[in-house]
């Protein structure tokens, strides 16, 4: 998990005037009452239902996250509480149906952040309802809808399916297997992503299940995957998030408010690839299971000895902080490094030079029937400018040397390109389709 002590982006400044208190809800009431139903059920996405505003959170605050921008939000924002994540297969042939598909799915994508309804919830009784209505009266909570395509949108069995494959980015391509790799296709690949996070597991769900309706006949599901973390009101104090396994997890990312280090090493920079994706970010998806009835029959020390950092602190070896430098030269009397070489800090951290921004959620899916342990782990989502210079060397490390790997599982794993943002009256993949 990401959220490091000083790369927190804040969503809406503290001096943002306060919001009418209008909701998804007041739509629904407002539309009964006034008797505009049949006139909401005929419009498209948007059109009356612009009147209405987000509601605060209970805190007071907006928790609006805006949509439109040079770069799509949810990679360079403070981590939600909750992802629902989707891979999806395009089953449209037409390229025209590719580019109605992203120009709706903006729009109501655009209307969902604000916290509002993407159509009318219940107004005219003889048609179903455009907004599938479980977010009705919930603030926008921080909502970020991100979309991401895959190198299978480009060429699928050696097909050029849009004829976009001579737009396909060299760094958009099937990630190489790693030693160790358990992967199923059921939890891997996919034509285009969507993460949605939030505050609130029913908004994140809300806004996935309303873009996926709106995808009826152009693409389906192929896997997808919900995560949580501690929520802010369980920790007031905002401290890194711990994951399954107990231990502080994202205390090291690079600094998302630092724009330097953000363009060095999450956005795609003009003359790194095609145009298309300046200002956009590799995504790399790693679905781990986490043996945690195993750990949990581990001892604290081998469970230290693992990652190089106390459980307690989440200081590295040799350090008192969590916020301390890694310490990769001191020896112990018998000549080991204090920081154990099979460490999972120390392989992650290579010699400093690779550095991804990692946005990782645990996930638990009940039982793994074919165990009959839990199939718990780290929805593994990290973001960077160029994987074959960043995710694939790490990993390349990790998957050979890793004392993390006897607890662990790789099960899925996918590569997406998040396209850049846009502006009101845009659509996200403009810059790929047109
Ligand atoms: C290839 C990239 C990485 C994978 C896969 C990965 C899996 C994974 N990590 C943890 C738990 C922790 N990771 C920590 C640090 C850390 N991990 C990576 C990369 C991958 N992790 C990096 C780049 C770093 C930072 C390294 C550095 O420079 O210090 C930590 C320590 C605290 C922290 O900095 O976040 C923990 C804990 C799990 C459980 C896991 C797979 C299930
Ligand atoms: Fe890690």
């Amino acid at each position: 998990m990401t959220t490091g002590k000083n790369n927190l982006e804040m969503s809406s400044p503290a001096s943002a005037p306060a919001p009418k208190k209008i909701s998804r809800r007041d739509v629904l009431k407002s539309a009964g009452i006034g008797g505009i139903g049949v006139l909401i059920g005929a419009s498209g996405v948007g059109g009356l239902l612009s009147m209405t505003e987000s509601k605060a959170n209970s805190s007071g605050k907006t928790d609006i996250v805006p949509f439109y921008g040079k770069h799509q939000s949810g990679i360079t924002t403070k981590p939600q509480d909750h992802v629902y994540f989707v891979a999806l297969d395009v089953t449209a042939a037409e390229k025209s149906a590719l580019v109605k598909l992203f120009k709706e799915w903006t729009e109501a994508a655009a209307m969902m952040t604000e916290g509002k309804p993407v159509g009318e919830l219940s107004s005219n009784e003889f048609l179903p309802p455009k907004d599938t209505g479980e977010a009705a009266g919930l603030s926008a909570s921080n909502l970020t809808i991100t979309f991401g395509i895959g190198p299978s949108l480009f060429v699928k069995n050696g097909q050029d399916r849009f004829g976009l494959k001579h737009k396909q980015p060299k760094e958009l391509a099937n990630l190489p297997k790693f030693p160790l790799d358990a992967l199923e296709e059921e939890w891997s690949g996919g034509d285009l992503c969507i993460q949605a996070c939030a505050d609130d597991p029913q908004v994140a769900f809300h806004a996935v299940r309303n873009l996926i309706r709106i995808a009826r006949g152009k693409a389906i599901l192929h896997w997808a995957q919900p995560g949580f973390q501690r929520t802010k009101q369980a920790d007031p104090k905002d401290e890194t998030p711990r994951n399954l396994f107990g231990f502080k997890d994202g205390t090291v990312n690079p600094d998302i408010k630092n724009e330097k280090e953000v363009n060095q090493h999450v956005w795609v920079q003009p003359g790194d690839g095609p145009n298309w994706l300046a200002g956009g970010s590799y995504l790399v998806v790693r679905r781990i299971q986490m043996f945690i009835e195993v750990w949990d029959r581990t001892n604290l020390r081998e469970q230290e000895n693992t990652f190089g950092r106390y459980r307690d602190s989440g200081a590295p070896f040799g350090q008192k902080n969590e916020f301390d430098k890694l310490d990769l030269k001191s020896k112990k009397e018998n000549g080991e490094y204090v920081l154990p070489v099979n460490s999972h800090v120390r392989l992650s951290h290579g010699d400093g030079s690779q550095q991804i921004l990692r946005r990782a959620y645990s996930y638990s899916n009940g039982m793994d029937v074919k165990t009959g342990s839990f199939d718990a782990g780290l929805l593994f989502l990290c973001f960077q400018r160029t994987p074959s210079k960043q995710f694939i060397p790490m990993q390349q490390r990790l998957s050979t040397m890793d004392k993390l790997n006897e607890y662990t599982s790789h099960r899925g794993s996918a590569i997406f390109a998040c396209l850049p943002g846009t502006n009101k009256g845009g659509y996200i993949g403009e810059t790929l389709f047109n």
